[in-house]
């Protein structure tokens, strides 16, 4: 499969605090890889680092052709809008819009029509069994379903690559099962590429790779590929 990103030596300060301190890391199409470390290693900066959100003080991030770490704001935005998808752990959904609107944003702000966004995000609330959901806001349902909700969202455009931290955190072991098994079929499928941060074997046992992040830098991969 080709290769999709590619992190090399990307070191990254808060103040007195080392996030990342050369971090390597390659992610191929189709590829399902799990971040894993102990809390504070630099897992979630290395993540935001390969994804544009955050710019490393050193080191390159190639997407495909083009240097991430280089781009402009908008250039990343455009990327991170048209390219990637997110599941993030906290405040991802806007509470003021339903659970359909929330799932059709993505789309809308592609420029697809407002019934054809809901008619797409109504597809991928019911593949993740919250189809019910659809019409409450996000401040009336469960984590769980939110989560699943999320997941949605980061799927509806058919993002190349998917970054997830702890995607499953909130889940049931059954809907954890489902969540994975989604990313697996779009990886199969699509090609798509998946990045999570997760603390559970039993979601890592789903990816192709395991890559363990410690003091800033990947330590140990364990392939399975
Ligand atoms: N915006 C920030 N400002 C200051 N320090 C930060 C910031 N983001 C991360 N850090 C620090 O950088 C280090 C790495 O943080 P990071 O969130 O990447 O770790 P993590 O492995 O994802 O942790 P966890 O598993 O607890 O989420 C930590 O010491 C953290 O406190």
């Amino acid at each position: 499969m080709s290769l999709l990103l590619s992190a090399r030596d990307l070191r990254k300060t808060y103040g007195s605090t080392v996030a990342l301190n050369g971090a390597d890391l390659d992610v191929s199409a189709g590829e399902i890889v799990a971040v894993m470390g102990p809390s504070g290693s630099g897992k979630s900066t290395l993540m935001h680092c390969l994804a544009g959100i955050v710019r490393p003080d050193s080191g390159r991030v190639l997407y495909r052709d083009l240097d991430v770490t280089a781009a402009s704001d908008s250039e990343r935005s455009a990327l991170r809008r048209g390219e990637f998808g997110f599941v993030f752990q906290f405040g991802q959904l806007v509470p003021e819009l339903t659970c359909v609107e929330n799932v059709a944003l993505p789309l809308r702000m592609e420029g697809v029509k407002r019934e054809e966004a809901e008619r797409r995000a109504q597809s991928w609330l019911e593949r993740l069994d919250v189809a019910d959901m659809a019409r409450k806001r996000p401040g009336r349902i469960s984590g769980g379903q939110g989560q699943r909700v999320a997941v949605a969202r980061a799927l509806v455009t058919e993002p190349r690559v998917v970054f997830a931290d702890e995607p499953t955190g909130a889940l049931d072991s059954l809907n954890g099962e489902m969540v994975m098994r989604l990313f697996t079929h779009c990886a199969e499928e699509f090609g798509t590429a998946v990045v999570l941060v997760t603390h559970e074997p039993s979601v890592a046992a789903y990816s192709h790779r395991e890559v363990v992040v410690r003091d800033g830098s990947i330590r140990t991969t364990a392939g399975t590929l």
